[in-house]
């Protein structure tokens, strides 16, 4: 069965609602209040803002329990020599997120985010902890064959989307997308270009640090898949079973099913932010539940952030994956939190809005003084 817009069923979203624009007027409100010169927080103000109307009150609550979801998955097309690294790295960092020895586990034991790694593609056998979702063993050589099928494109979505509700119902109150899987810088950019009529050229970056020859093979078979996909752009289903794969369905998947549950999300990089792009097709207005960690150095990224119309909040020239960029934002949004929250009112502290007459004069009368001399 097919929706209206002709989204299979399994895969139509309930219309989303934006965050709550009354609570984002009180929070304005109350940044006028607070002890400190107008505006002087500059961007932390707008995301304090964001925070409180996402949790329907003002002031926000600090973070309870932010949680990332490290989606795994190989893909077929690194048979083209499209990476700096082998397919088998895939596997091997699925054990060391496991172990705690990744970048991921070390940014979010700085900021108290939990860690949850999921294998929806990976090409072998993974730890049965982590294998509890997966939809196959790696996803199609885009290029030349279908990244999965329409029922594992439907499994994918539905597996990212029950991601997102466990999570919710187990108590996160922020999600962090991540992801891990060499080539999938490759998809990525597929999806992002066709969405967004881009030339491959324009887009294509270097990945894990692909060398010249390299960024010629993969940009051949970026051309090669986007001429696969161009008939599907306008339907985000047939566009993950196309062009994409399993780890990006279900991180599309997750991205709507946390702005349907009302839940703020941080985006990471080029990856994540290309299943966001589809996710945004799939569930028109989650974008306003996202906020962008950070600017990859992927050219393909700079172009998603503007089509979705997110400006990242850093720009460090990160390329890691893992959820590592909005972890690094992480802090930020909490500070974010915190100064809204916790600082005293004008009011409260007794502390004047107002520059007196006697000071505008004695101001005054030091210039003439200091003229004078
Ligand atoms: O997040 C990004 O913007 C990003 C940019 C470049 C590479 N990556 C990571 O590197 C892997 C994909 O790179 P590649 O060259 O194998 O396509 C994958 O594991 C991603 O997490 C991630
Ligand atoms: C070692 C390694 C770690 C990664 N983490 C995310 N993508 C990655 C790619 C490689 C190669």
């Amino acid at each position: 069965m097919t929706t209206e817009s002709g989204i299979p069923s399994e895969a139509a979203f309930e219309a989303v609602t934006p965050p709550d624009p009354a609570v984002a007027a009180e929070a304005d409100a109350r940044q006028q209040q607070l002890t400190k010169p107008a505006g002087s927080l500059g961007r932390l103000e707008a995301l304090g803002g964001w925070v409180a109307a996402c949790q329907g009150q003002c002031p926000p609550r600090a973070f309870g329990r932010p949680r990332v979801v490290v989606f795994a998955g190989d893909h077929g097309v690194t048979a083209h020599g499209v990476s700096a690294y082998p397919a088998e790295v895939t596997a091997q960092m699925v054990a060391n997120f496991q172990a705690g020895g990744a970048a991921v586990n070390a940014l979010a034991a700085t900021t108290g985010a939990g860690v949850r790694v999921v294998d929806i593609a990976v090409a072998t056998d993974t730890d049965p902890t982590v294998s509890t979702h997966k939809v196959r063993r790696s996803s199609g050589s885009i290029d030349r064959e279908d990244a999965l099928s329409e029922s594992e494109t439907l499994q994918a979505i539905a597996a990212g989307r029950a991601i997102a509700d466990e999570e919710i119902d187990g108590g996160a109150d922020l999600l962090i997308a991540g992801e891990m899987g060499i080539g999938n810088t490759t998809p990525a950019t597929v999806l992002i270009a066709a969405l967004t009529n881009t030339e491959p050229v324009a887009a294509v970056g270097r990945g894990t640090g692909v060398d010249d020859a390299g960024w010629i093979r993969k940009t051949a078979a970026i051309r090669d898949a986007m001429r696969r996909v161009r008939p599907v752009t306008a339907d985000p289903v047939a566009l993950l079973r196309v062009g994409a794969g399993a780890d990006l369905a279900a991180m599309a998947g997750l991205l709507a099913q946390a702005a349907l549950r009302r839940t703020p999300v941080i985006l990471d990089g080029v990856v994540v932010t290309a299943a966001a792009m589809v996710a945004e097709d799939l569930a028109p207005g989650a974008r306003e539940w996202w906020v962008a960690g950070h600017r990859s150095t992927e050219p393909a990224h700079t172009i998603a952030l503007k089509h979705l119309r997110l400006d990242p909040i850093l720009d460090l020239g990160m390329r890691l994956g893992e959820g590592s960029g909005a972890l690094v934002a992480l802090p930020v949004l909490q500070s974010a939190v915190a100064t809204l929250a916790e600082m005293a009112t004008f009011a409260d502290a007794g502390v004047s809005t107002e520059s007196g007459e006697s000071a505008t004069d004695s101001t005054a009368d030091d210039e003439t003084e200091a003229e004078a001399h």
